[in-house]
């Protein structure tokens, strides 16, 4: 059992905690998450305090740090791949105290862009990652490096945001629902209210679950392919193509002088502007559109329920200005689609900031409105951070971690 406790009254004391007698008996838990997204390897180092054995964990603080490019885009070299991580595995040795090294677990848990592998190339890289955990000081668990599966990813970030924002326990509770959009995959998770929402959805975007004492039941789905990067090459057609070596892909969506290349998941795409043909909002638009629309399954509740969006739907709302990168803020699902115009019919005066603004910017309005069918007005709560906390699915993998160790229950 988890509570969380806003670090502002932690201090209220007249004594800092190190030295208030009344804390002689508090114990300190540490937690080592590894995030290999297929943009990037993060880890998160939860810290966790537990006042007297009777008392539930109380989550302290996090240290975070981010490495690019993601494990997937070393698919030829796993050894160089898994270096990344002892990169990442070092600062932990600094973060930890050595006296708590052995009972700290470490755990990477991967998502698309592993996902998207040939199985053997993943593993190769999985594998090299074992090694470098096996070498380390810290504790590691049966399975510790893995593929997660989607429905995980949904339901671990669902827990994230509703325990940080303090819906999971208490009376009140009124829990979010989360938009993720990551690099090669796209989720959205919500606690639906109404029995027509289970009734009408297909059993595999339903999963059950127990924490603190409750019983939820999800509806969540991560749509494999549906990531802002993957989505580009969708809406390049470049996913069709079974050589893309030398082919230049084209777009309305991007500044009409533009040959670039670029490269994801291990392979090179070389991609341009439409020199001949139309280029703008309207053109790029329906581009974006083959890509989602009839693709996704549209629960009707999502317009009555509040959601959360991060990841990818943040940080383009920040290079857009539509938010500021510290605070986040509230959107309507029409912002992006203003932004977008705004964008893609001034596309040559925006492409310092990225070639793919406009791209990126269209596909989130076609995402949102045709794709998961939110309308114009809905109100998005964009937030990077809750609490000092990344929004991620990784504190909701720790807790659940800590769990199956007995460190909690
Ligand atoms: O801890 C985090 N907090 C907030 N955003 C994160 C965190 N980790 C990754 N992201 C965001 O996720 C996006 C990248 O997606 P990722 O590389 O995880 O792809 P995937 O989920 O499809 O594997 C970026 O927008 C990045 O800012
Ligand atoms: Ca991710």
């Amino acid at each position: 059992i988890f509570s969380h406790t806003s670090p502002e009254m932690w201090f209220q004391g007249l004594f800092p905690p190190s030295v208030c007698p009344a804390n002689a008996n508090v114990d300190t838990f540490y937690g080592i998450m590894f995030d290999a997204g297929s943009t990037g390897t993060r880890i998160h180092i939860y810290t966790f305090v537990q006042r007297s054995p009777d008392q539930p964990l109380e989550l302290e603080g996090e240290i975070f740090e981010s490495v690019k490019p993601g494990l997937s885009a070393y698919v030829d070299q796993p050894e160089k791949g898994a270096e990344t991580v002892r990169g990442l595995l070092e600062m932990a040795e600094d973060a930890v105290p050595p006296s708590h090294w052995k009972k700290t677990p470490v755990v990477l848990k991967a998502t698309a862009g592993l996902r998207l592998l040939a199985e053997q190339k993943a593993q190769a890289l999985l594998s090299e990652v074992r090694e470098v955990f096996e070498e380390s000081p810290f504790l590691v668990p049966d399975n510790s490096v893995s593929i997660m599966d989607g429905t995980y990813e949904g339901i671990l970030a669902w827990i994230t945001v509703n325990f940080l924002t303090g819906q999971l326990y208490g009376q009140n509770q009124q829990t979010f629902g989360i938009l993720d959009l990551g690099g090669a995959s796209t989720q959205i998770t919500f606690l639906p209210h109404s029995k027509e929402t289970l009734e009408q959805t297909p059993v595999d975007f339903l999963a059950s679950f127990e924490m603190f004492n409750n019983t939820y039941k999800l509806y969540t789905h991560s749509y494999l392919g549906f990531g802002l990067k993957a989505a580009r090459l969708a809406a390049l057609g470049a996913l069709e193509k079974e050589a893309t070596d030398g082919h230049m892909f084209r777009s309305s969506c991007l500044p009409k002088q533009l040959e670039a290349e670029w490269h994801f998941g291990g392979v090179k795409y070389q991609y341009g502007g439409n020199r001949e043909g139309e280029t703008g909002f309207e053109p790029c638009y329906s581009e974006v559109l083959k890509v989602v629309q009839g693709k996704l399954h549209q629960p009707n509740e999502i317009h009555r329920r509040s959601f959360y969006a991060f990841s990818y739907y943040y940080d383009r709302a920040v290079d857009t200005d539509l938010i500021d990168y510290e605070k986040g803020g509230v959107l309507e699902v029409r912002d992006f689609e203003r932004k977008a115009k705004e964008v893609c019919n001034n596309v040559d005066s925006y492409s310092s900031a990225s070639p793919f603004l406009c791209m990126d910017l269209s596909y989130i309005a076609a995402l949102l409105k045709e794709g998961f069918g939110f309308g114009d007005s809905t109100l998005l709560q964009l937030t990077k951070k809750v609490n000092n906390i990344e929004t991620s699915w990784t504190l909701g993998a720790t807790f659940h971690l800590l769990q199956l160790l007995g460190v909690s229950h």
